[in-house]
């Protein structure tokens, strides 16, 4: 994060109305239009290390497109409609595509109880992935992440494209949200704070490793609540916004930051970030997709760690992680082979 927050910071500092690119990369933004998408676009807007960024939505796009390309930084930005020549153009030749594409929550409802309408969205685009930039990798945000991302899986096993190293469900939102809940609860600067969160993203498959940040003092009702906080914490943001949707700014704060440590990666540099990929940690116990610490590299995926030493009450989080888990990625799973 500390290198986006420069990237941001120089861009002001320095007015660099001609920041250079030090490579060329595409990125490409499905559902670009929406909460999420045009927020993580300016970020991404922001970022010189993005050459090319293809804004792609079912409406809005080029609106978007149009106006974040007057800011002054060196990349080029189209927008592109909803045909299979937009989806085309806005894949081909693309590195990284992010997907915030999909329908929010409402108060009341589970991530879970988006599934029937994000499920064939992702489905389709993950299609057209598959289609125009096999190679790319894919950043799911879309949810129930613990579902869309097996989906996006099967969608590339289908079309004989599967690279398990370049897939990855969005979970830095529970990173960010982790750091801050426990800097407030200990008047720190959040941003020193590392939390690590394995499992899934949704409810209590976000499992917070408390016992492994600088305060594993933190015990009894003080630790309930705050790992409740980060379990809910898009709760918090749904009932804020009563109906009109879910975490937007927060989400695009932690997409892009999750594509600029896939960017370091590529130029070579080792980054750690917890992120939602296969993983063989708990493939014996039928759980193979799980967030944890993973090393990037250039190709995406570079090593998973495993969750490491935990305490006995994180010991009873993971096992109703897993036991959730399990039923969302199977969910997943059945999706794409019955429609
Ligand atoms: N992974 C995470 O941590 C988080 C995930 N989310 C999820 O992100 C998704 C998007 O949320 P918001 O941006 O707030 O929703 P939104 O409704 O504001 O925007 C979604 C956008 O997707 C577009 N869209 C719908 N179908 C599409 C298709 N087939 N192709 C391309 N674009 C399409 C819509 O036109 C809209 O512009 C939701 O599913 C939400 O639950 C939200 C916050 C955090
Ligand atoms: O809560 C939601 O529905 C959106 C989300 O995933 C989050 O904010 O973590």
């Amino acid at each position: 994060m500390f290198a986006l927050r420069n990237t941001v910071s120089n861009i002001f500092q320095k007015r660099a109305f001609s920041a250079s690119a030090s490579q060329a990369t595409k990125v490409a933004v499905l559902g670009a239009a929406g909460g999420i998408g045009q927020p993580l676009s300016l970020l991404l807007k922001l970022n010189n290390k993005v050459s090319d960024l293809a804004l792609y939505d079912i409406r809005g796009a080029p609106g978007v497109a149009a106006d974040i390309s007057h800011i002054n930084t060196d990349s080029k930005v189209a927008g592109y409609n909803p045909t299979p020549e937009g989806i085309r153009d806005a894949l081909t030749g693309a590195e990284i595509v992010v997907i915030p594409a999909g329908v929010p929550r409402k108060p009341g409802m589970t991530r879970d109880d988006l599934f029937n309408t994000n499920a064939s969205i992702v489905r389709d685009l993950a299609k057209a992935c598959a289609e125009h930039c096999p190679e790319a990798k894919l950043l799911i945000i879309s949810n129930p992440v613990n579902s869309t991302v097996p989906i996006v899986s099967e969608v590339f096993k289908a079309a004989g494209k599967y690279d398990p190293k370049k897939l990855f469900g969005v979970t830095t939102l529970d990173i960010v949200r982790a750091s801050r809940f426990i800097s407030q609860v200990k008047s720190t600067d959040p941003a020193a704070e590392v939390v690590p969160v394995v499992g899934g993203h949704s409810g209590v498959t976000i499992v917070p490793i408390l016992s492994q940040t600088s305060h594993p003092d933190i015990s009894g009702e003080a630790r309930d609540a705050l790992v409740n906080r980060i379990q809910f914490g898009g709760d918090e943001v749904v009932k804020a916004k009563d109906g009109a949707g879910s975490a937007t700014l927060s989400m695009a704060f932690a997409g892009a930051r999750f594509a600029d440590s896939l960017l370091k990666a590529a130029e070579g540099q080792e980054v750690v970030e917890c992120t939602f990929v296969e993983s063989p940690l708990y493939a014996k116990e039928g759980v193979d997709f799980f967030a944890s610490k993973v090393t990037l590299g250039k190709e995406g995926v570079k090593e998973i760690h495993p969750v490491g030493q935990i305490n006995e009450y994180e010991t009873e989080l993971l096992k109703a992680c897993l036991n959730d888990l399990k039923k969302n990625i199977q969910k997943g799973r059945d999706f794409v082979k019955s429609n």
